[in-house]
């Protein structure tokens, strides 16, 4: 392998320590931060992040709470459980588990949780805040990436990032960070003509379109940094990203595994965000 692995499991190691140090500062002045994750149905990829969040806040010495509800629920009795968490002192973040059923509206839901308490970042008013560079809860896949790409010693400014991926909560969030950190970026995404011209050019490419094994050797420029948000099941079955990590691994500078890159992150920065909505609490 020519390139360095970033791996998502040791980072996050590290800030998970961080976190459970600041985790038992807190409970000096008597406050335990609470975080409440709603899983709706019984998707088995969900279960499984809800299982490995509720797993990882008890580690960090946080409380826990997980709510299961049925595929069945209706949108005003989701609604009503989102707001009774709102009005629960002891809960500090509120997650609601995506996708939901397709009866219920995501958006709307989103809109109901507490923005004070919304430590995914997804509601309006924090992606709001995101976008201006107000401090808020950011999201936790870009917040983990922009963390992995730091602690790496990956230098931001001035380079030119490209973004493959334009969804609310990756690829777009993911490429205002890096704008904030003074990247040049570019966004590509499903109808973009030529992408390699594009992703040919980046210092950093990020990834993120769902689509198996699907950036090689031939869209990476030697040298770059290549963060691979993908999640996908190759030909055989097995776990893989959206870069052929093989390839890719030969012409990067430093590359993410998948499994073991970003995915780890992304659950170790809602417990940064939960500690940091405790934290906000504790100063009222
Ligand atoms: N409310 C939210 N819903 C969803 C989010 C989110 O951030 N908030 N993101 C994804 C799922 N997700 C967290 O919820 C998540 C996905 C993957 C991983 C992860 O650690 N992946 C491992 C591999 C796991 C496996 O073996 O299957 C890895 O990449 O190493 C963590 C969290 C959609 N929904």
């Amino acid at each position: 392998m020519a390139g360095q692995l970033i791996s998502g499991v040791a980072i996050g190691k590290e800030l998970r320590e961080e976190i459970k140090q600041g985790v038992g500062k807190l409970a000096a002045s008597g406050i335990t931060p609470g975080l409440a994750v709603i899983l709706v149905g019984d998707n088995s990829a969900s279960q499984t992040y809800v299982k490995n969040k509720e797993k990882s806040s008890v580690e960090v010495g946080m409380k826990s709470e997980v709510i299961k509800l049925p595929e069945t629920i209706t949108e005003k009795e989701l609604l009503d459980k989102v707001d009774e968490l709102n009005n629960d002192e002891s809960i500090h973040g509120i997650l609601v588990q995506l996708p939901l059923p397709e009866h219920i509206n995501e958006d709307l839901v989103i809109q109901m949780i507490d923005p004070e308490k919304d430590v995914d970042g997804f509601h309006p008013q924090n992606v709001g805040k995101m976008m201006i560079g107000q401090e808020t809860y950011l999201p936790c896949t870009p917040h983990g990436i922009l963390e992995m790409l730091q602690r790496t010693g990956v230098e931001i400014a001035g380079k030119h990032v490209v973004v493959i991926g334009r969804s609310n909560i990756v690829g777009k969030p993911m490429g205002q960070l890096l704008l904030q950190k003074d990247a040049t970026v570019t966004y590509c995404h499903s109808r973009t003509k030529d992408l390699a011209s594009f992703t040919k050019q980046a210092d950093i490419l990020i990834v993120a379109i769902g689509r198996a094994k699907f950036v090689t050797d031939e869209h990476v420029k030697e040298g770059a940094v290549v963060i691979d948000v993908g999640m996908n099941r190759d030909e055989n079955g097995k776990l893989c990203g959206d870069v052929d990590f093989e390839k890719v691994k030969e012409v990067a500078s430093a590359i993410t595994p998948v499994p073991g890159g970003v995915g780890p992150m992304t659950i170790t920065m809602l417990l940064k965000n939960t500690l940091q909505s405790a934290i906000k609490k504790a100063k009222q």
